[in-house]
Order: C-alpha cells, then sequence, then structure tokens
C-alpha cells in the first residue's frame, strides 16, 4: 500500500447547548459550545469505508444534549469529564476523547416581579475548558480567551536594544493593555485524587490573574506576563502549567502639535495590528510542560 493513514480523530463539533435549570421561579443558565473528537481503532472506515466501529458524529451531538439533561452541567469541566468517560467506556473501539468547550456568561438581569428568568450576555471573556481521557488518564486543561484588561499607568518599556531600524521612543509612562488568551493545565489525572472544584478554581485563577496584571509595575509586558503565571501557579496548587498568548494592544499619543495643542498622556491611537505578540509559559518547577505553544492549537 502506497500509504499509511496517520493520526486521526472525528466526532461532532460546535454543539451548541444551552441548559436551563429551573429552582421554582428562578432559573439559572449555562450555555456551552461543546466540541467532540474520538480516535481509536478507525483505520478500516479510512481504509475500505467500513463503519463497523463508527459511533457516528450525530450520535455523539446528540449524547452532548441528553448529558445535559440528565446529568446538567455543575462546570463545563465537570461535563467534558461525564462525556469523555462515557465515550470511551461505553465503546470498545473508542481509546480517546478530546472534549472541548467554550463557555458563554450569562448576568441575571434584576427586575420586578415574580420571575428571575432573564439575563443578559456578559461582555466577559469566553471560558474554556478541554478534557482528554485515553481510558486510564485523565488531561483537563482551563482556560479563557478574550479577557481585555487595560492598566493606564505603571507601565514603562525601556533600555531594549536598537539597531538601525529602531525608531521606538522609550517610554516611561504609557498604556498597557491586552487582551489576555491563557491555558493551565490540572494536576488532577486520575479517579483516585480527589477532584478540583472547577466553579472556584476558575474564579480565582482568574482573580489571580487579574490582580498580577494590576499590581505589577510594568517594566515590559513580558515581565507582567510571568506574574500573572506565577501569582496562578504560588495561589493554586491544582495547577501545574499556565500558557498565556498575550497581544500587546498598542496605544500611540497622537501628536497633537500640528493643532497647537499639548497632548499630556491623554490623547491616544488605540492601533489594532500590526500587535505585539508575548507568549510564555510558567511552570511549577519539575513539572513538564504539555500545553502547547501555539494556543490557536488548543
Ligand atoms: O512590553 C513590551 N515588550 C516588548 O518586547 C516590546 N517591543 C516593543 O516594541 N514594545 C514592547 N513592549
Amino acid at each position: 500500500m502506497p500509504t499509511i493513514l496517520g493520526q486521526n480523530q472525528y466526532g461532532k463539533a460546535e454543539n451548541r447547548v444551552v441548559r436551563i435549570t429551573r429552582d421554582g421561579t428562578t432559573h439559572h443558565i449555562k450555555d456551552l459550545n461543546v466540541s467532540v473528537a474520538l480516535s481509536g481503532d478507525m483505520d478500516e472506515v479510512h481504509y475500505s469505508g467500513s463503519n463497523a466501529n463508527v459511533l457516528p458524529t450525530d450520535t455523539t451531538k446528540n449524547t452532548v444534549y441528553a448529558f445535559a439533561k440528565e446529568h446538567g452541567i455543575e462546570s463545563a469541566e465537570q461535563f467534558g469529564i461525564h462525556l469523555a468517560r462515557h465515550f470511551v467506556t461505553s465503546q470498545e473501539p473508542i481509546h480517546r476523547a478530546r472534549i472541548r468547550i467554550e463557555e458563554y456568561s450569562w448576568e441575571r438581569i434584576e427586575a420586578a416581579g415574580e420571575g428571575r428568568h432573564s439575563f443578559v450576555r456578559e461582555g466577559r471573556e469566553t471560558r474554556l475548558a478541554q478534557i482528554t481521557f485515553d481510558g486510564e488518564r485523565w488531561e483537563v486543561v482551563s482556560g479563557l480567551k478574550d479577557l481585555t484588561v487595560l492598566n493606564s499607568t505603571a507601565s514603562e518599556f525601556w533600555g531594549y536594544v536598537k539597531d538601525r531600524y529602531t525608531t521606538l521612543k522609550e517610554a516611561y509612562d504609557r498604556i498597557l493593555a491586552t487582551s489576555v488568551s491563557g491555558r493551565w493545565r490540572f494536576n488532577w489525572t486520575d479517579d483516585a485524587q480527589e477532584m478540583p472544584d472547577w466553579e472556584t478554581s476558575y474564579e480565582e485563577t482568574r482573580k489571580h490573574m487579574l490582580q498580577a496584571f494590576a499590581e505589577t509595575y510594568s517594566l515590559s509586558l513580558q515581565q507582567t506576563m510571568y506574574q500573572m503565571g506565577t501569582r496562578i501557579i504560588d495561589h493554586r496548587g491544582e495547577i501545574d502549567e499556565v500558557r498565556f498568548s498575550l497581544p500587546n494592544s498598542h496605544h500611540f499619543l497622537v501628536d497633537m502639535e500640528p493643532f497647537g495643542l499639548k497632548n499630556d498622556n491623554e490623547v491616544y491611537f488605540a492601533a489594532d495590528r500590526p500587535y505585539g505578540l508575548i507568549e510564555a509559559t510558567v511552570l511549577r518547577d519539575g513539572c513538564e510542560a504539555r500545553i502547547p505553544v501555539d494556543l490557536t492549537n488548543l
């Protein structure tokens, strides 16, 4: 045979599932985008077209919705663990399941009247979770994207290398802004270990990240980023690795001299591109880096 089959996986991507839980007239909402990727003994469907080992992607979709009904959605991580375990343990040919989840936040609208059933989509970040199970070991990587933050002072950038193409002026008081994309890997790997409280872990990790961003007097975005990772590793024992991808959202002071005006760090042009892209992994000492370097691959 002139070719052989390499890595392959399949499943239904982007199942949009909204679960309402009713507690009398008070309703709760969980809004997820769930992608299933399964792999295992799938050579034959590729080589000969035999579907004997193929659980249809349509079924994986139905399972997502059925599990939302039967088990509810306590957290993205918990939901992903249920699904991954189900696919690997219920179907002999399936050896590995990867569940990716995006979660959208809804805030309750406090209004007059009996019902508490109205929500506004929060302009918050998108929460992310990826759960992988091979029948023995778990890997849970959580994260977020589009967490947009800005410090309007306490940021400098100077003392850098200058060559004949360098035109950047040293900055002693600049805006530091970024849209955080981060992933963190849990050290929970098998059922015998106690599971983290996923909801608390997410909120606390997010809080440490934001506090480190706010509290670091920044000499570079690299330094701030490292502090954000360090703060998480120091405070969250359940997390061993953090990976960040931070666009440096440049804010350029507008030259107002042509208008006869003095711009005293007040008016900026917020450039959308190009942007510096600052990325790094922060690891607990002695731990292995497993989160892919390119977060668009996760
Ligand atoms: O925080 C920064 N890090 C850089 O590496 C860099 N490079 C640059 O032009 N501006 C900045 N800012």
